[in-house]
């Protein structure tokens, strides 16, 4: 049987600078494809709450022409079993494979969320759920934000460097903010992965003990003082996660860590970003988040979503 297409990698993108292309296109006509998606419905199945992915997502899809389903597993589906072979004679009810199967006859694309638990990095990185959708799916799979990437995320905010940089190959940061929770490293290790891809020098930037996973930050520069990575710097991206190597831990609260307008003053000029939801003077201030990017990337979702099912939608 031929492989199915999917979107849950940066891999899994054929030419980053058509896609690119091909969302700013659908951006400035978001009907012209409408008949494509017409007859065929997408399944949205949540482990996790959603603002922007359950509602652009789904948005995209209409704008395709296609139906939608959501699905709150998570809250209102049986507790689902995810070890093979189980005896299920305890709390869980359905095992995830079955479920899985009969989704795939209710929806010709399906699409799960599914966060990291943070106990178990091993657990996490072999990222489970998301690739028991993979496997037992006989539809293709679309990531809303796995255990370990969000690339629909990364994906919109590649989109929206795009149409905001001054330079042919602006210098982008990534920088931890403090949080009083701990959160996965998803977003970030995505937006590593999806830059590595771009004409941009990267720059990260985090206290010790934040070092992201091997595999994700490769050969990229890392820079421990916030203050010298901001210099020149013309978009930064701020985003919180928990410790990779003492895995789902919080190490550090250090405020200092906040993005302000001074240190904001440090960049060329640079712009702020971050995926939302975001906790106002906590990640960063209210001036820099009322004088950012923030809106327009959480719009970009509509156009990397949409792109993503376009291409799914002329490979079935
Ligand atoms: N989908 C975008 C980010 C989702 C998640 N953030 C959160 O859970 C924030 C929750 C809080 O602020 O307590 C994350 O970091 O991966
Ligand atoms: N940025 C993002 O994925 O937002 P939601 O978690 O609200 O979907």
């Amino acid at each position: 049987m031929a492989k199915l297409p999917k979107f849950t990698n940066v891999k899994d993108v054929t030419n980053l600078q058509t896609w690119i292309d091909e969302a700013l296109y659908l951006k400035r006509n978001p009907l012209v494809f409408r008949k494509l998606g017409s007859g065929k419905c997408l399944g949205l199945v949540f482990f996790n709450p959603s603002l922007r992915t359950r509602m652009s997502t789904q948005r995209a899809a209409q704008l395709l022409g296609m139906e939608t389903m959501v699905m709150n597993v998570g809250s209102d589906g049986w507790n689902l079993e995810f070890v093979d072979g189980a005896v299920m004679n305890g709390n869980t009810q359905e095992h995830i494979k079955d479920a899985i199967q009969v989704m795939s006859q209710y929806c010709d694309v399906l699409a799960v969320r599914a966060f990291a638990e943070l106990k178990d990095r091993q657990a996490d990185y072999q990222d489970k759920i998301l690739n028991a959708f993979v496997e037992y799916a006989t539809v293709p799979v679309v990531s809303l934000e796995s255990a370990i990437g969000h690339p629909l995320q990364a994906f919109a905010d590649l989109i929206t460097i795009k149409e905001h940089q001054t330079k042919e190959r602006p210098k982008v940061v990534l920088t931890w903010a403090p949080h009083p929770r701990a959160l996965p490293q998803a977003v970030a290790n995505s937006f590593v992965e999806w830059m590595q891809e771009s004409e941009v020098d990267l720059v990260v930037t985090h206290p010790e003990g934040y070092e992201l996973a091997p595999e994700v930050i490769k050969g990229t520069k890392v820079e421990y003082d916030q203050h010298k990575a901001f210099e020149g710097a013309d978009f930064i991206y701020a985003k919180n996660w928990s410790s990779y190597t003492e895995y789902g831990q919080v190490l550090s609260q250090d405020e200092s860590w906040q993005v302000t307008a001074e240190k904001m003053a440090l960049t060329d000029n640079g712009k702020f970003m971050h995926c939302l939801p975001i906790r106002r003077n906590v990640i960063a201030s209210d001036e820099v988040i009322d004088n950012s990017l923030v809106i327009k990337e959480a719009e970009n979702r509509l156009f990397s979503a949409g792109i993503v099912l376009k291409k799914i939608l002329e490979n079935i």
